[in-house]
């Protein structure tokens, strides 16, 4: 196809207010494709190279701008192109503000005016992919001035009507109106497919060129035969916020898990295939990581018997192996240099929750628990091995008891995790889907400001501090009185548990065993999901999911909340 005939395509989709009708303009444009099928079907998304690919141009749009400024000849500066940039907002706009070609210098191609601008032999979808494909590769020394030569050549070459396009699909601007699911309800409509089944072919392979093809050349059946593939990645299943009251209303029971809080992780592996490079590590956004985490593929190789792919995060973790906040691992994921040397600063460890493909079977349409449990065999590193003594697996729990979930968030928070995640048991696993089947707890809406009075010894290594604090609101007449609604598990690491011990124990009023009573002094903001009647507190009610959010250093208890407003919340609720 010649790449004026898509920028002609592309104008028209542009120009298109109807959704059905842009289906309808891809859709004619990719049965017009012929051999190109695969590279119009990303180019028309403004995508130069399959989502699995981790390649990416790696060019600035100050190379686009040399680029153009260049081939819009000797009077025309990259500052020019700058301030037309400014004026009109759009680099598409301003490319096709020029008029191109003859521009002599390397990469540039002469030939007569064809009377539209450009040099008059015409360029092709397939000279614009092999160039920027070239591009892509360009590395080393030099590489940048080849980039650019390469973009002035392909430049010199266009009309006005493609120097739009060519400038946007550059700078990864295309924008005109046409997006994923268009592309597959056009891939349906051109070879006669169901939709719901190009949506599957283009959930294992993440290449729209392909499915496209496969769809042109094999219809249904040869989607249908469309595997995973270890080594390319998958999109990520994502979370929409929730509360557990809303999950077990609507799945009776939940699949609780700790949420971890690092870095999104997709590994692939494959010992059989390819002995060097067996393992490679994606980020969220099908990154490839490998190099930034060598105890990834260390654990890999020491632990992965057969191929798989699994989804998980990885995590920064202290000397003694407790998590360390988030921000400690971005000193570590996509690093590409000095990386031994940033392992000694901030370990890191994989926590794996899926499972996507394992010894030939993909998973993706198996349930949740399914899944669960062939990632605790792949993990497994002996027969009959207990899951809480698997290293590196995501412990699930499924239950339909709120105490239950109440206490797995407790002991989240006091390993030192985020909180917990809730699943639907029976879900599979959508790619790429912000669903209602993974949720992550909604942060709380509102506070409340308790008075601390008790708390709890800890155990092991955190028995010097105090952890698991009895919270209360003022009560009677007067406001004189405590009356207790809950305990927070403080979720923090052993450097705020120290400060909070420090802060507390000159307060110790009476001790028994772990237990602590506490002279109501410090006043502590706590977060939580519902406010419901219990007999547990004094006050008759309890705090659902209670969450430490800091010491309100700036209250004394008389400035503590009332159980009043603990119950107007909780009408309001
Ligand atoms: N057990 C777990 N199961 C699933 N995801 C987990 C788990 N533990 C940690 N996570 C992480 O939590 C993320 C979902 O939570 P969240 O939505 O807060 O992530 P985010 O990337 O910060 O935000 P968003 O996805 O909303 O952009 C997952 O993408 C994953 O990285």
């Amino acid at each position: 196809m010649e790449f004026a005939t898509f920028a002609d395509r592309a104008a028209a989709i542009e120009a298109e207010p109807a959704d059905l009708e842009i289906i309808v303009h891809v859709r004619d444009l990719l049965e017009d494709a012929g051999d190109d099928i695969e590279t119009v079907s990303r180019f028309v998304q403004g995508r130069v190279f399959p989502a699995w690919q981790s390649t990416t141009l790696d060019i600035g749009p100050s190379t686009c701008y040399e680029a153009i400024a260049r081939a819009a000849g000797t009077n025309v500066s990259d500052d020019d192109v700058e301030e037309r940039l400014a004026d009109v907002g759009e680099i598409g706009e301003v490319a096709a503000s020029y008029e191109f070609g003859g521009q002599q210098g390397l990469g540039a191609f002469t030939g007569g005016d064809d009377g539209d601008g450009g040099s008059g032999d015409d360029l092709t979808v397939r000279e614009v992919d092999e160039t920027l494909a070239a591009l892509a590769a360009a590395e080393g020394s030099g590489s940048q001035d080849r980039k650019t030569d390469l973009l002035f050549g392909l430049f010199n070459r266009c009309s006005s009507g493609e120097a739009r396009y060519l400038a946007r699909l550059v700078l990864s601007e295309m924008r005109i109106g046409v997006g994923e699911g268009t592309v597959r309800d056009a891939i349906g409509e051109a070879f006669d497919v169901p939709a719901e089944r190009v949506e599957r072919a283009l959930q294992v392979s993440n290449d729209y060129g392909q499915v496209a093809r496969v769809a042109r050349e094999d219809g249904v059946n040869g989607l249908d035969a469309m595997d995973l593939e270890v080594g390319r990645p998958v999109q990520a299943m994502l979370a929409q916020a929730g509360t557990v009251t809303d999950a077990l209303e609507e799945w009776e029971t939940a699949a609780v898990e700790w949420k971890y809080d690092g870095a999104r992780i997709q590994l692939h592996h494959d010992p059989v295939a390819r002995s060097e490079g067996a393992t490679r590590v994606f980020s969220r956004n099908m990154e490839d990581v490998t190099g930034a985490l060598p105890e990834v593929v260390e654990f890999a190789d020491e632990v992965l018997e057969e191929p798989a792919i699994l989804d998980g995060e990885v995590v920064a973790i202290d000397e003694d192996g407790d998590p360390l906040p988030f921000q400690a691992v971005l000193k570590r994921f996509r690093r590409k240099h000095d990386v031994e040397k940033a392992r000694e600063d901030v370990a890191v460890r994989p926590v794996f929750f899926d499972c996507l493909h394992a010894d030939g079977d993909d998973l993706l349409e198996e349930p949740l628990t399914a899944r669960h449990n062939r990632l605790r065999s792949v993990l497994a590193t002996g027969p009959d091995q207990a899951p809480d003594a698997i290293e590196d697996l995501s412990l699930l729990w499924t239950t339909d008891d709120p105490d239950a979930i109440e206490s797995i968030d407790a002991d989240a928070l006091e390993s030192g995790h985020e909180g917990i995640m809730l699943k639907n048991p029976d879900s599979t696993y959508s790619p790429g889907r912000r669903g209602k089947h993974w949720r992550k707890r909604k942060p709380d809406v509102e506070t409340l400001d308790c008075v601390v009075t008790g708390a709890e010894w800890g155990e092991g290594r955190r028995a010097t501090f105090l952890g698991t604090f009895e919270l209360a609101v003022r009560a009677g007449p007067g406001g004189d009185d405590l009356e207790t609604v809950g305990k927070v598990a403080t979720g923090i690491t052993d450097e705020k548990l120290a400060e909070l011990t420090e802060l507390l124990e000159p307060h110790i009023a009476a001790e028994e065993g772990q237990e602590v009573e506490l002279e109501p002094e410090i006043v502590f903001e706590v977060g939580y999901e519902e406010i419901q009647s219990s007999p547990t507190y004094s006050s008759g009610y309890a705090l659902r999911f209670p969450r430490f959010q800091g010491v309100r250093y700036d209250k004394d208890p008389a400035d503590a909340d009332s159980l009043e407003r603990l119950e107007s919340l909780r009408a309001m609720q």
